[in-house]
């Protein structure tokens, strides 16, 4: 079977798209009881918040990955080092506990037995720290790997802004699957009346679509012609150039949207955009610059892809998924809806 056959990775579809179902179960649940009280959040040493979500989360997808995917190495945002410190024994209970209820939660399909979740073994603390280090590869060219982000947009997730719940699989550097939960998009873009919360699923050869969070409804994207044109930013100000997505926005008679997360990638997918501009953050007191991180953008760049959209960095490059858990140097990202716009963002950045 090729890459692009249309049977291509149809168990790990289905296996990606549990995954990202049950985690979106345990960053709800976080959302509604916990995060309130903000008592469940750490700092990183970058100083970036995590919270019991990210952990839990990322301890439910890896242990779904682990058991249908037994060789395959996970590429995955968080470690569970600060969780196994006696002084945060309250989190790493709270954390446990919010992973073996989604893992045992019974959701529609009943693809509960799937997992082997039966075992006393398997719903130890030490079974699900160990689960969320499985998450530890280093990433890299000639290799069969998945990245996981159990939540992007933490930041977001704690305002009660967007998040996104997002996997994706990569074979030798080229993304070949993308699973994107998002529990705070609406269903439909221009009415609130269907509800919110979405999976976004992409395929390489195969389309994009989006779902529902309970798994119905399927639609192939683009779908929503927007009628106005936004630029698409980060809404956190430290994570890009806003000045230069500015100049670059107003000569191209754009208006800016911000949002936290992948969900970015999302809108521009739906049709909602007509382009995401993230363009690094100017360096401050002899900083290294950041180096982007493979798990915030392997899953958005096929959906925008295969939604018939192009994604490069801003010299026009093509994006780097083999380099390591890093993208290397960062000169900014511009995904479109259509390829002459793209190269009239290019054109405007360059003048920039
Ligand atoms: N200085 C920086 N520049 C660009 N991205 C950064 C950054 N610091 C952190 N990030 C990344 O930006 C992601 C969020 O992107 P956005 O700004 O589009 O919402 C974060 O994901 P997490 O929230 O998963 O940590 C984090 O990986
Ligand atoms: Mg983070
Ligand atoms: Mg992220
Ligand atoms: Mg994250």
């Amino acid at each position: 079977m090729s890459l692009t056959s249309p049977e291509a990775f149809s168990v790990e579809k289905r296996v990606a798209i549990a995954a990202v179902r049950r985690a979106c179960l345990v960053t709800c649940t976080v959302f509604n009881q916990l995060v309130r009280d903000r008592t469940d959040t750490l700092k990183k040493e970058d100083e970036s918040p995590v919270t019991v979500g990210d952990y839990a989360a990322q301890a439910v997808i890896n242990t779904i990955l682990k058991n249908a995917f037994p060789k395959d190495p996970i590429v995955g945002e968080e470690g569970a080092d600060a969780l196994r410190q006696e002084s945060n024994a309250r989190l790493r209970e709270r954390v446990v506990s919010l992973a073996i209820n989604a893992l045992q939660e019974d959701l529609i399909d009943g693809e509960k037995a799937q997992w082997g979740l039966g075992s006393q073994h398997e719903r130890s603390s030490e079974a699900l720290l160990k689960a969320i280090d499985e998450g530890n590869d280093m990433g890299g060219p000639n290799k069969r790997m998945w990245t996981v982000d159990p939540i992007d947009g933490t930041k977001g997730f704690l305002r009660g802004g967007q998040y996104a719940v997002c996997l994706s699989l990569i074979v030798n550097s080229q993304v070949v699957l993308g699973v994107i939960g998002c529990p705070n998009i609406q269903i439909h873009p221009a009415s609130s009346d269907e509800g919110k919360g979405c999976i976004f699923v992409a395929v390489r050869g195969q389309g994009a679509f989006q779902i529902t969070l309970s798994g119905t409804g399927a639609i192939k994207l683009p779908y929503f012609p927007s009628e106005k044109s936004y630029v698409l930013q980060s809404e956190e100000p430290k994570h890009s150039n806003i000045p230069l997505i500015r100049r670059v926005s107003d000569e191209l008679h754009l208006t800016e949207w911000g949002m936290d997360s992948q969900a970015k990638y999302c809108c521009l997918a739906r049709g909602e955009g007509a382009v995401y501009l993230r363009m690094p953050a100017p360096t401050v007191g002899g900083k290294q610059p950041y180096e982007e991180r493979i798990w915030d953008h392997a899953p958005g760049s096929i959906l925008v892809e295969e939604a018939g959209g192009k994604i490069t960095d801003s010299e026009g490059a093509p994006l780097r998924f083999g380099l390591g858990r890093g993208m290397g140097e960062n000169r900014g990202f511009v995904a479109t809806v259509d390829e002459e716009l793209h190269g009239r963002v290019l054109s405007a950045i360059k003048r920039a």
